[in-house]
């Protein structure tokens, strides 16, 4: 395991007993309540099998990586416009980076991101269902990184589904994979980031997908800047997630457009 994913489970476990003691939970559904958010459920795997139109993808609401630094000074209240402009944009789903030290994330993000009615994927690294607990709150879909779970990963999977939760199974390379069909997951983001290097290899989700059973949904994820490359893409994965190119641009929506836009 690299220095940084070790260095991020552990800040994200030490974060995570702080949260237990501040009751999180609670502040959540008071700000549910505040802004009238209702907790509906959306399946992100429908939307994407549903979507003909454009290219069906989720962009992510992403304001710093380990990767790339600082990508957007965000506040709390901007995550409602972000989000729209993301749907105006043509996205079918937004993903919601929650994790606090490394990605600037938060929960109550999810909340103002939920605003869109948008299917909303909570991206964290879950390793206590602590977590499960709180996406349950307000999310659509859950993030379970397999490199982070390893055969925890079954009983993720199963918590999630006693929360009817949708898990988007993470894996990078053939082991994970195995894992991943092996527990049943039915839908599968490839992510061509490697989390050991940072290093991105779009080889990596040509050499995965034709592995995956076609009844299972695959969503390709990082590294997209060009139209080109997610066009060629999409003849591996059904679905991609999209986050440091959308959240660089300018004109957010202009950006979504362009890259969903089939024309
Ligand atoms: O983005 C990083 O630097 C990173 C570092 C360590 C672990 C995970 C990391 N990213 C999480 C993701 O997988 C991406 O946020 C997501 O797929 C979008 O990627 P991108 O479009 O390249 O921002």
């Amino acid at each position: 395991m690299s220095n940084t994913l070790k260095e991020i489970l552990a800040e994200r476990k030490k974060l995570i007993e702080m949260e237990k003691r501040s009751n999180i939970l609670e502040d959540i559904r008071k700000l549910k309540e505040e802004l009238g958010v209702e907790r509906k459920r959306i399946s992100l795997r429908k939307k994407i099998k549903l979507c003909n139109d454009r290219y069906p993808i989720i962009t992510e609401i992403k304001p710093k990586s380990p990767s790339k630094g600082r990508i957007m000074e965000i506040k709390e209240e901007d995550v409602k416009e972000i989000a729209e402009k993301m749907k105006r944009g043509g996205a079918i789903g937004i993903s919601v980076l929650t994790e606090p030290k490394f990605f600037g994330g938060s929960y109550r993000n999810l909340v103002y991101a939920k605003l869109s009615k948008l299917p909303i994927l909570m991206k964290d690294f879950v390793i206590d269902k602590y977590q499960l607990d709180i996406a349950n709150e307000i999310s659509d879909s859950v993030l379970l990184i397999v490199s982070a779970l390893k055969e925890r990963l079954g009983e993720f999977l199963d918590y999630a589904d006693d929360l009817n939760l949708e898990p988007l199974v993470e894996v990078h390379n053939e082991e994970e994979l195995d894992l991943a069909l092996d527990f049943g997951a039915k839908l599968i983001g490839i992510n061509s980031r490697d989390l050991k290097t940072l290093k991105i290899d779009l080889n990596t989700i040509k050499r995965l997908a034709p592995l995956i059973p076609k009844k299972v949904v695959k969503v390709g994820e990082s590294g997209i800047y060009k139209k080109e490359e997610l066009v060629e893409m999409f003849n591996y994965v059904d679905g991609y997630l999209i986050g440091s190119s959308i959240m660089e641009s300018d004109d957010i929506e202009r950006k979504v457009k362009e890259l969903s836009s089939k024309e």
